[in-house]
């Protein structure tokens, strides 16, 4: 065991290890996922803390430590790679973006669910991502807006959930060794190894994951964001632009910015041929946010070059990484990514500093992008690309979420460039 695993396992009486191996970062097993789903057996769980429940989960990471934990929501088996997001709020949001599928996210915020759960703050129709895993579930919900616990609402999502973890711990393990790829069980019978060689036989890179969370056929959206949560609406001048929006994973928010804005929008599925895009003639494009690694899915990638140049686009997370692909540079994946609402970003236009909320574990190599591409946005916690712009071709991308969801508001203008662009491209037309 080394020095940092057993530091881990003195510190952490739940923490300990499997293996003296370190973890084999050979060629993987890609998209193996299991799960035993046992609704019935999860819903019985129920929300409360049981102060008679020592624990009845383990989380192994393909280090080789092993973390009990108390379980709630779904039971069984489940792999994914895990994230840790520092937002203080907005666990529903997080949840429902599509971005996480995949992906088990642990939350730097000790107390979680004490909200509940309600009936507006959903980003997409599903949960997708592998799994939550936290510190303290709240014992009682208390919003006047809450609808649900959270247990049950994972419960009846077949989402597995974990609390009583030292989610301080695992957290300075990511950031000092990168992410790690996790298997999550409730199941007895599993072995630790059975567990440990799951996680290091599944990996998240090089998958299309993509295909899994976009609508199957196009759909026109139509909801705006609630008048009572609305801001900045009276800058609006009535306009109405045509946008496509191509749904990589894409978040409501997104869609609700839009139509607030102004915006007629028109949801498309990933594998949506350009050409039946442009025979619409919209004012602008959309490229959303998605899950996975943004290099395996090279179709996305030429739907987007052959859209480039003939309608103005705006680029999102993802869209932002196949725009910045389409233009010609590379992705890479980083250490541990960033997920969060508390990301403060320098727009280089005009020295703003704005707090972004943001979720990704890949960046554009702004070496990589060929003269004209101009870097217009950057990470100040590690000076990452988070922003791009090719003015001649009516592009514009943002690695982070100006539709916050959960997160601040200061990047919403952002829609309000959109929305200049695509009135510039018509008055030149
Ligand atoms: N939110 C997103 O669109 C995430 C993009 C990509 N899946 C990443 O992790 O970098």
């Amino acid at each position: 065991m080394g020095t940092k695993a057993m530091e881990l396992a003195v510190s952490n009486p739940l923490c300990c290890f499997v293996s003296r191996t370190p973890p084999d970062r050979s060629p993987k097993v890609r998209a193996f996922t299991v799960r035993c789903s046992s609704p019935g057996a999860a819903l019985a769980l129920g929300l409360a803390e049981r102060p008679w429940k020592a624990w009845d989960a383990r989380l192994v990471l393909e280090d080789g430590s092993i973390w009990k934990a108390k379980s709630f929501g779904a039971t069984g088996t489940q792999v994914g790679e895990v994230v840790f997001n520092t937002s203080l709020t907005g666990y529903q949001e997080i949840l429902t973006d599509p971005s996480y599928a995949g992906q088990f996210v642990l939350m730097t915020n000790p107390h979680i669910g004490n909200t509940g759960v309600n009936l507006d703050d959903e980003e997409s129709k599903q949960c997708f991502l592998a799994g939550l895993v936290i510190r303290s579930l709240s014992i009682s919900t208390s919003n006047w807006r809450c609808a649900e616990t959270l247990g049950d609402y994972l419960a009846e999502r077949n989402i597995m959930g974990i609390y009583d973890v030292d989610t301080r711990a695992i957290t300075r393990r990511l950031r000092q060794d990168g992410s790690l790829i996790g298997v999550l069980s409730t199941e007895e019978s599993k072995a630790d190894e059975e567990l440990l060689d799951l996680s290091r036989s599944w990996d998240i890179v090089g998958v299309d994951l993509i295909s899994g969370v976009s609508c199957q056929t196009p759909f026109e959206w139509i909801d705006k964001t609630k008048s009572d949560w609305d801001f900045n609406s009276n800058q609006r001048d009535g306009q109405t632009f045509h946008v496509v929006a191509y749904d990589f994973g894409i978040k409501h928010n997104i869609l609700r910015r839009l139509a607030s804005y102004g915006c007629k929008i028109t949801v498309v599925p990933s594998t949506w041929p350009a050409s039946e895009t442009l025979k619409m003639k919209p004012d602008g494009v959309l490229f959303s946010n998605g899950p996975g690694d943004p290099s395996a899915v090279p179709y996305a990638v030429e739907t987007v070059k052959q859209i480039l140049g003939k309608a103005p686009v705006f680029g999102i997370c993802m869209g932002h990484q196949l725009l910045g692909q389409a233009l010609g540079g590379k992705t890479f994946k980083m250490k541990f990514g960033h997920h969060g609402g508390n990301h403060p970003v320098r727009n280089l236009r005009n020295g703003h500093v704005e707090i972004s909320a943001q979720n990704h574990n890949y960046a554009v190599d702004p070496a990589s992008l060929p003269k004209g591409v101009e870097v217009t946005h950057v990470n100040l916690n590690d000076g990452s690309c988070a922003g791009l712009a090719f003015p001649a071709r009516n592009i514009m991308s943002l690695q982070y979420h100006p539709e916050a969801s959960p997160g601040p508001h200061d990047s919403d203008n952002a829609f309000g460039e959109f929305i200049e662009l695509m009135k510039r491209a018509k008055q030149n037309a």
